[in-house]
């Protein structure tokens, strides 16, 4: 049986306006903005990549099937909370995770300043030291949606293996 699987995930969320006062949602931590980033969860796109790289690991298809954005259950809802139901379908099925790596696509905010915060926050949820998640982020040159500050998308590749 094959004892590693790894599994890639991307999300993007769009900006909303800054009159709508939604937090911005980062890897679980509410980062200092001018504005949030629309949807119908909290909207944490990191977190959001995450878990789809997780379940595409594991074979377990991605969050808009386990998560519906029809279903009003998931209005407004805390991503760390959908992460650990992630998890526990991850070790349910005989996996635990090995590493992660999760890239914030976008000018601003910088995340520099947050990262650590970030990794001790998730790392916790995902059974692994901090070391083991990295937090990354890349502008677009200014290119793009992200480069306009449209919105932010999301990047995480992770390895899974067995129990
Ligand atoms: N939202 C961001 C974007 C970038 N960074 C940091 O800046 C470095 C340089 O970015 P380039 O797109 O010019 O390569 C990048 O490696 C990050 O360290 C950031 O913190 N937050
Ligand atoms: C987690 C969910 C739940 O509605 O969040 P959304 O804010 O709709 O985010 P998206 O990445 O568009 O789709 C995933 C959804 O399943």
């Amino acid at each position: 049986m094959t004892s590693i699987r790894t599994g890639l995930g991307f999300d993007v969320h769009r900006f909303a306006a800054p009159e709508e006062g939604r937090p911005l949602m980062l890897m679980g931590c509410a980062i200092p903005h001018d504005r949030g980033l629309a949807g119908h969860s909290d909207a944490d796109v990191m977190l959001h990549a995450l878990m789809d790289a997780l379940l595409g690991a594991a074979g377990l298809g991605d969050i808009g099937l386990h998560f519906p954005d029809t279903d009003p259950t998931y209005r407004g809802a805390d991503s760390t909370v959908l992460l650990e139901r992630v998890m526990g379908d991850l070790a349910e099925r005989g996996w635990r995770v090995a590493n992660a790596d999760v890239c914030l696509i976008g000018e601003r905010p910088k995340i520099g300043p947050h990262r650590q915060r970030m990794r001790d926050r998730i790392a916790p949820l995902l059974g692994i030291h901090a070391e083991a998640l990295n937090v990354k982020a890349t502008t677009t040159e200014k290119l793009g949606f992200t480069g306009r500050g449209e919105g932010l998308a999301a990047q995480a590749v992770v390895l899974i293996e067995r129990i």
